[in-house]
This record gives structure tokens, sequence and C-alpha cells, in this order.
């Protein structure tokens, strides 16, 4: 038998003695895996869920049946305001750690979590500031948006929504009124045109349409999948940059190719000075259009695909998050008939008309109240904003964090502390309207719904023009209620909270008995 045989021969059998052991081996090396990730890191002091800390799966687990929010309570219930939620992940509770994490100082920078939600184009990724890492091209984004979206620019967007607004009072008989309608549908539909409407003239028509093509569940799909991947990071590069993967396995049709198609050619439009019907009024104005004179007076500070990026940016981060926003505030009012009434009374008694104007709308302090309570008690983000700790580590309560360690605070986590909001559970508008300014202070501390620091929601007075609008116009028209009372809503938390099972009817106020 020559020597090479004999090597061949070895060699089968030691791989028949490794077949027939598999069953053990691959069991003792994830058990040896497991323990040198739990035991290894320098987190290991950290307490947490024992089966989390060696592995990501539990929180994959979570993840995938969309209990995010919950589990994270749970986590830090059980564990403290430090908890070891993953090999390398730890979630806090502490408000006092808001600033050192996500202050406008910090050195902390997005994980790797959010590569999920980028997107590519022939230049590179693009620039989106909500998932930007690197500090001085998201300071540049932050800066070339900064007037399109602030407060003082909100009042020439508003012609637009006001015609949604009318489109939607236009078409209620035929579709909501007396008759049994998903409130959640209608809160999309109203919401995302509205948006569209305010950043490009034009909208997609999504009231009329009732949405026929799916869009916004298409979105749902795509977000709940990033999240998901985005606890194992390295999958990106297989998924969701493949764009023949992605359109299999998540997408139906190239929502984001829309986005960009609609964005261009409203740009052409007012390129060509042509924007008559983008822009209702002399005085009035869209957010696109505000970005395309801003770039036409300063050339260096703003290039094409990051005008693309500032628009339908704006409608992805914006549409979900508000919609679900106004899912909450019906649900809770319509839970609590008190408070329906008291708003009802505020609005009824304001002698203001339909449409109503974001100036008029915001000096109702109980609306405020209420929309401020319904993104407390309900926040559209699920789970905690996932930092990566900067190089040299850090030291959070008394706990050193290796650099890179996944690190965040959930909004639930925050909103849902009964030393900070009593009664969390509760909802109750009026908790916002104390007299009691200490209690205010920290209450505001706490409140995470938009983000804190540099990367703080930039859209958030565009979604309370929205909101304070369309809710103002909504109780001026109608009354709403519940097709069958007891019936609760279910939703699904993951980095946003999507709400199902809202049936209710609309009522013209003076039909109501
Ligand atoms: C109730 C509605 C909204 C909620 C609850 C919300 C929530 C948030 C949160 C929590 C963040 C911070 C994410 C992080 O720190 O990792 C964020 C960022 C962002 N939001 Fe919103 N958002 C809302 C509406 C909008 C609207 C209407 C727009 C645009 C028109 C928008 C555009 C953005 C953008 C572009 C960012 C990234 C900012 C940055 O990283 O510099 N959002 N939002």
């Amino acid at each position: 038998m020559s020597s090479s045989t004999s090597t061949l021969e070895s060699l089968f059998q030691a791989l028949r003695v490794v077949g027939s052991n598999l069953i053990f081996i691959i069991p003792s090396f994830l058990t040896v895996y497991f323990l040198y990730a739990r035991y290894s890191s320098p987190l290991r002091r950290i307490p947490g869920p024992f089966l989390a800390s060696g592995s990501i799966i539990p929180r994959l687990l979570v993840l995938k049946q969309g209990r995010a929010h919950s589990w994270d309570q749970d986590q830090h219930k059980k564990f403290g305001p430090i908890v070891r939620i993953g090999p390398a992940h730890v979630a806090v509770s502490k408000p006092e750690a808001i600033s050192q994490i996500y202050g406008v100082k910090t050195k902390f920078y997005k994980s790797q979590f959010f590569l999920t939600f980028s997107t590519y184009d022939e230049e590179g990724l693009v620039p989106d500031p909500f998932v930007l890492r690197e500090r001085e091209m998201h300071t540049r984004m932050r800066r070339s948006g900064a007037n399109a979206f602030a407060l003082k620019s909100l009042p020439s967007y508003e012609k637009n929504v006001d015609k949604v607004i009318q489109r939607f009072i236009a078409n209620a008989d035929q579709k909501y009124v007396d008759r049994p309608c998903d409130f959640g549908r209608v809160a999309q539909n109203v919401i995302a045109d509205s948006i569209f409407a305010a950043i490009f003239g034009n909208d997609q028509r999504l009231i009329e349409t009732d949405d026929s093509n799916n869009v916004s569940l298409k979105i749902e799909r795509y977000m709940n999948w990033a999240t998901i991947t985005g606890v194992i990071p390295w999958i990106h590069r297989y998924f969701l940059q493949n764009m023949f993967v992605f359109m299999c396995f998540i997408a139906t049709d190239n929502m984001f190719q829309a986005g960009i198609d609609i964005s261009l050619a409203a740009l052409a439009r007012i390129r060509s000075g042509n924007v008559a019907a983008d822009v209702p009024e002399e005085g009035y104005d869209t957010m696109l259009r505000k970005l395309a004179f801003l770039q036409h007076d300063k050339p260096d500070l703003l290039k094409d695909r990051e005008m693309m990026i500032h628009t339908y940016g704006g409608v992805i981060a914006g549409s979900d998050t508000s919609s679900t926003a106004l899912r909450s505030i019906f649900y809770f009012l319509l839970k609590n008939p008190e408070t329906y009434s008291k708003l009802c009374d505020e609005i009824r008694g304001s002698g203001f008309t339909v449409p109503v104007s974001f100036a008029d709308a915001s000096s109702l302090p109980y609306l405020g109240a209420v929309i401020r309570e319904a993104l407390r008690i309900h926040s559209p983000v699920g789970m905690m904003l996932p930092r990566s700790v900067p190089a040299g580590g850090v030291t959070i309560d008394g706990y050193y964090l290796p650099a890179g360690t996944e690190v965040g605070i959930s909004p639930w986590v925050l909103h849902h502390d009964p030393n900070v909001f009593p009664n969390p559970e509760r909802f109750y508008p009026d908790r916002w309207l104390t007299k009691d300014a200490e209690a205010l202070v920290r209450m505001n501390r706490s409140f995470f719904a938009f983000g804190h620091g540099i990367h703080t929601c930039i859209g958030q007075h565009m979604s309370s023009m929205m909101l304070t609008k369309i809710i103002a116009s909504m109780l001026l028209a109608f009354d709403l209620e519940f097709v069958n009372p007891n019936e609760n809503w279910h939703f699904t938390s993951r980095f946003f909270t999507y709400q199902h099972g809202i049936n209710v009817r609309f009522r013209h106020i003076k039909s109501k008995a």
C-alpha cells in the first residue's frame, strides 16, 4: 500500500469519527463559544439574562416576535438600570445617561445596527443623517437641512397639507362616515399624503386609492426585516446591499426608487420654473423647493443626492412614525372617553374652522398635552436607540464598557418609569399641564420619543404641524367611535411599533343624537 493511499484512508477514518460524533462536537463547540462570549468579555460583571449574555439569539427571537418594548422593560425591572442584553450589547435606563450617550458633545456614534437602514447609489453610501456614523458628514447634512425643517419654515408648507385635509373630508362620506373602517389605514394614508404634499407639493393620493399598492405594508415589512437583521449587521452585505435578494425576499417592487423618482420629477419641475402644481399660491413653498433655492444660492452646501435624501428620507422616517402617533392618539382618546370629551370641548369651543392652521392648532394646550401623552405611552420607536461606545471605552454607572460595545436607551423604558411618570400605564394628558415645575422638568428630561442630542429627530416640528392640524380638523368635522369598544388593538414592537385592529366609525357631529 502506498503512503498516499494510507494517508487518504486515515483522513477518511478521521472524518468518519468526526461525522459520527457531530452530535457531541457541535453542542460542545457552541457551549465553549457561549461560555467564552459570556465570561471572557469585560461586560461579564453586568447583570442580565444568562442566555442573552453569551448569544445574540434571545435578542433576535424577541425582535422576531415583535415584543422589544416589553422585554426591555422586564429586563430593567429584573436586573436594574444597566443590563447586558447581548454578548456585546448593553441597555441603560438612567435618564442621567442620556446626554452622555446622545448629547451634542457625545463621542458615541451610530452602531452597526443602522447599516441595515442604509441605501447605496453609484457614489456609495447615501448620506442619510439617520444612518450616518461619520460625524463630519452628519454635521454637514444637519446644517444643509436645518432651514427646510425649521419651525419657521412650516407655515409656508401648510397650504399643501390643507388641501390633503380638505380631500380627506370630501372623501369621508363615501369611505368612513357611518361605516366601519380601519383607522390604522386611514391614519397612514392621511399622514403619508400630507408629508408628500409638504415636501414635494404633489402627493400619492393614498386617501383616494386607499393605498391600493400596499406601499405602507411593504415599508412595514422592510422596517421589521431591517430591525431583525440590524442585530446581526454582517448579514446586510448578503441581503439588503444585494438588490436581487432584497427584491425577492423583502419588497415586491422597488419602493425606494419610487421615492427617488418623485423627488427627481418635482426637482425637474422646480428647475424648469413649472411649479404651479406644487405651490398653490404666491408666498407658499415646498420643502424641496426651499432646498433647491438654497442649493442655487450656495451650491457647495448641498449636492443633488443630499437634497434627495433630505426629502424622500423625510418621507420614510416621518410617515410611519407620525401615523403610529396618530393611531395612538385616537386609540387612547377613545379608550378614555373623558379625555376625548375634554379635547372635543377645547377644539370645538375654539371658534377655529377647517382646515385649522398650525398657529391656531398649536395654541390649544390640551391638544398639545394629548399628543405628548400618546407619544409617551406608546412611543413609535419600540426599542433602544443603539450607539457604539467610542475608542477608549466609557464607564456608565460604575460599569466599564469597552470600545465598540452597543449601548442604548429605550423610550419605552424611560416613559414607563413610575418614579418619573406616576401610574405610567394610565393615559393622562393632564400630567403635562401640571403646575409642579420640578415634576415637569423630570418628565421632559425623560421624554425620549424624538431621541436626543446630535441625532434628535429633525422632523419633529413637521410631525407636530401635521398632527395638530389633522386632529383639530378631524374633530371639528366628525366624531369617532369604536366599532366594538371592548376590542383592543394589537401591535408589534421592533424599531418601530406598528398597531393593527383599530376599527372605528366616523360620524358627522350634527348627525349624532
Ligand atoms: C411622531 C413622529 C416622529 C417620531 C416619533 C420620530 C422619532 C425619531 C427618533 C427617535 C429619531 C432619532 C433616531 C436615533 O437617534 O437613532 C429620529 C430621527 C430622524 N427623524 Fe424622526 N420622528 C418622527 C417624525 C419625523 C418626520 C415627520 C420626519 C421628516 C419629515 C423625520 C425625520 C427624521 C430624520 C431625518 C431623522 C435623522 C436625524 C439625524 O440622525 O440627524 N422624523 N426620529
